[in-house]
């Protein structure tokens, strides 16, 4: 088989002290991607796409926004992909820091909080400037904030809890509100960032644009709480919405829309494990004119850099058999 994937010509290896042996496709262009060699080798200083990947020039990018690029890592153990994207979030919070005063970050629950637990540690934990970061969360289930299903919780107890980042600044949701007030009342709140310009805006959709989410992928293909097949896929108005029949226990959550997670500067894509090969299989193949498209396939940005942090096991089908 082969993969399509945006991305440029250049395979290039991570550099700086803190990166693990990771490889990257920096993205500007469609290439197809050959065969991929074996990923059982335990040297992770192998580039996982092979050098002998092709420019198809001319093409149109498959899964991409005009601005949009992507880049596929592949790390050996979790242990190290946890040490990238900590350097990566890292960076990030400096530049948007600089640039902007503020760095506005979404978190989705599951296995993505875990993840994040190198910038708990030095030298993050002293270097990052935590009172720049403003914390949302791309979903989360209507329960109290103190119940083991809230995402908020998740977060506080992995993540939150073990960085100064004033309280103000993470905002979870009003959980003494039904999901349908939780979702207006989450907007509203969002709105009033972006008035007083701690979120940025895209002026070319009208959407709030994150500087950096964090998102994870179900074994379904869904992201935030954008279920395959469901009608909340299609939302194109609204920021924030509501779903009362998740497939995913609990029921009840608020998420936001397509339109606003693909108005981010970044999205790091988050997926390890076996369970996830075969939407992640999908989500890298050439299927462009698929109708059939997974909630990840349809997280195509606007303009700005999507990453997918993954192992070997979550790429183990894009393997040539
Ligand atoms: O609240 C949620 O359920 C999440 O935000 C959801 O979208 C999650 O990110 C994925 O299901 C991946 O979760 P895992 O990484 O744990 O598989």
């Amino acid at each position: 088989m082969s993969i399509s994937v945006s991305a440029a010509a250049v395979l290039q290896p991570l550099t700086g002290r803190a990166s693990p042996p990771a490889y990257r496709v920096t993205a500007n262009r469609r290439l197809r991607i050959g065969p991929i060699p074996s990923l059982s080798s335990s040297s992770a200083s192998k580039p996982i796409l092979p050098a002998a990947a092709m420019a198809t020039d001319g093409a149109a990018p498959a899964a991409s926004g005009a601005g949009s690029k992507q880049k596929l890592l592949v790390f050996d153990a979790e242990e190290d992909l946890a040490v990238s994207l900590a350097k990566y979030t890292a960076e990030l919070s400096e530049k948007f820091a600089a640039e902007r005063g503020a760095f506005t970050v979404v978190l989705s629950g599951g296995s993505l909080i875990k993840a994040l637990r190198k910038l708990t540690e030095p030298p993050y934990l002293d270097s990052v400037d935590w009172s720049k970061w403003h914390v949302f969360w791309v979903d989360e289930r209507v329960v109290p904030k103190d119940h083991e299903d809230s995402n908020y919780k998740l977060a506080l107890d992995g993540f939150l809890s073990k960085v100064p980042i004033p309280t103000g600044q993470v905002y979870a949701i009003n959980d003494a509100l039904s999901a349908e007030g939780a979702a207006d009342d989450y907007e509203t709140c969002l709105r009033r960032l972006v008035k007083n310009g701690v979120i940025a805006m895209l002026a070319a959709t009208g959407f709030p644009r994150f500087d950096l989410q964090l998102l994870g992928m179900g074994p379904d293909g869904h992201i935030a709480s954008l279920f395959p097949g469901h009608p909340l896929v299609n939302e194109n108005q609204k920021w924030v919405t509501y779903i009362k029949d998740s497939p995913k226990p609990p029921p009840e959550r608020i998420t936001f829309t397509f339109p606003v997670i693909n108005s981010s500067a970044y999205i790091a894509m988050v997926v390890t494990g076996a369970g996830k090969a075969g939407a992640v299989q999908k989500a890298l193949s050439d299927k462009e004119t698929s109708s059939d498209k997974l909630p990840v396939e349809m997280a195509v940005l606007q303009d700005g850099e999507f990453t997918w942090f993954t192992d070997k096991e979550a790429v183990s089908l894009l393997q040539n058999k």
